[in-house]
């Protein structure tokens, strides 16, 4: 009884992922028509605000019964292939392979794109500056390590932009050979996540040897060559190195995020953008800051965030970078971005885009 149960449940599954797999293809076609209006009129093939707008209407039809996490995943990567059926899309991002950035990446992409990785973040810059990529994808700031100054210095003098947002939760994962814990004697990983992993490591592989390397993929790399050892790396490590998940999210703390930015050509067109990034140099004279960034108030615009990094040209002399939670099209923000030029020695606007979510 029970038997027959499954199978007509069974059944009905496969009359299911048969609409399904109909409905993909004809979504396909359709998407394939749209690839060729594009071409005819010289569109860009990638249109993020189209993106966010389907995933944020396939949620608000969604019953919740399947989880919904899982449901934008789905249709991440339905309109990933999508895509790809009008054009590779190419990215560059700092590697190596088998890294959280490589995840993020995916995350906001979805897998049916061409990745390239980089050993620097320079690196990645120079990729999309010579138009060899669409895209590059860069860390810009941890929440427990803070900001990465690297890319902050990247824009100084870059004319990329700023063209998406996206965040990742961070999670590191002990990755093996073998099935228990007892069996290992050594665990290869970057400094950064034997420190993130600290506590866990105190209590579960107390007088295990420590070897860091240069990155946590590289760790996942040595595993496979030396059986009874173990690494401290991004679960997609796992796919890529063969290696088991022995124990997942093994951080000391979870509340662990790193926001990584798109960047691409100056120019790039974004439909109403919600985040603008700016570049400023201030005025060395009492209260220039403050009254830079008061026309922020006047026109109720809130700053998410403020840095600042040595200019580099003079001793002593900064450069700040700011968040505001608008959109460059925003009648406010454009008004306080003239009354802040008026006070500034020079404003760059890094981009426009599309906030990223947690
Ligand atoms: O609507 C478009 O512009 C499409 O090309 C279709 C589609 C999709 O699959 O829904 C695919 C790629 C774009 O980035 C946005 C959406």
């Amino acid at each position: 009884m029970a038997e027959r149960d499954i199978e007509t449940l069974r059944k009905h599954i496969n009359e299911i992922d048969e609409q399904l797999v109909k409905l993909l293809d004809e979504r396909a076609e359709l998407v394939k028509e749209i690839g060729e209006y594009k071409k005819s009129q010289n569109i860009p093939v990638y249109h993020p605000e189209r993106e966010q707008e389907v995933r944020e209407r396939v949620l608000s039809i969604s019953k919740g019964i399947f989880p919904q996490k899982a449901l934008m995943q789905v249709f991440t990567e339905i309109m990933s292939a999508a895509r790809s059926l009008e054009e590779t899309i190419r990215i560059a991002y700092l590697g190596p392979e088998g890294t959280h950035t490589e995840q993020a990446v995916i995350r906001h992409f979805g897998s049916s794109v061409e990745l390239q990785s980089f050993q620097t973040i320079p690196d990645v810059f120079r990729e999309v500056e010579n138009a060899k990529t669409h895209f590059g994808v860069v860390p810009i700031e941890n929440s427990l390590e803070g900001t990465v100054n690297i890319t902050l210095d990247e824009f100084v003098d870059s004319p990329l932009q700023i063209v998406g947002e996206t965040y990742l939760s961070i999670h590191h994962c002990l990755l093996a050979n073998v099935g228990n814990l007892a069996e290992i004697k050594r665990v290869y990983s970057h400094p950064q996540a034997f420190a993130q992993c600290r506590l866990w490591l105190e209590t579960h592989l107390p007088n295990v040897e420590k070897i860091e390397t240069s990155s946590t993929a590289k760790a996942a790399s040595m595993v496979p060559w030396d059986k009874f050892s173990a690494a401290i790396a991004a679960p997609l490590a796992a796919e890529k190195y063969g290696l088991r998940i022995l124990e997942a999210n093994i951080e000391d703390n979870p509340e662990n995020y790193t926001r990584f930015w798109v960047i691409g050509q100056p120019g790039t067109p974004i439909q109403n953008p919600n985040k603008t990034t700016i570049l400023i140099s201030v005025k060395d004279r009492p209260g220039a800051l403050l009254k830079l960034l008061s026309p922020f108030q006047v026109y109720d615009i809130n700053l998410s965030k403020i840095e600042s990094r040595p200019s580099k040209r003079r001793p002593w002399d900064y450069l700040f970078f700011i968040d505001i939670d608008a959109g460059l099209q925003q009648k406010g923000l454009a008004k306080a971005l003239e009354k802040v030029k008026e006070d500034a020695v020079f404003v760059k606007v890094l981009g426009s885009y599309i906030k990223g979510t947690l």
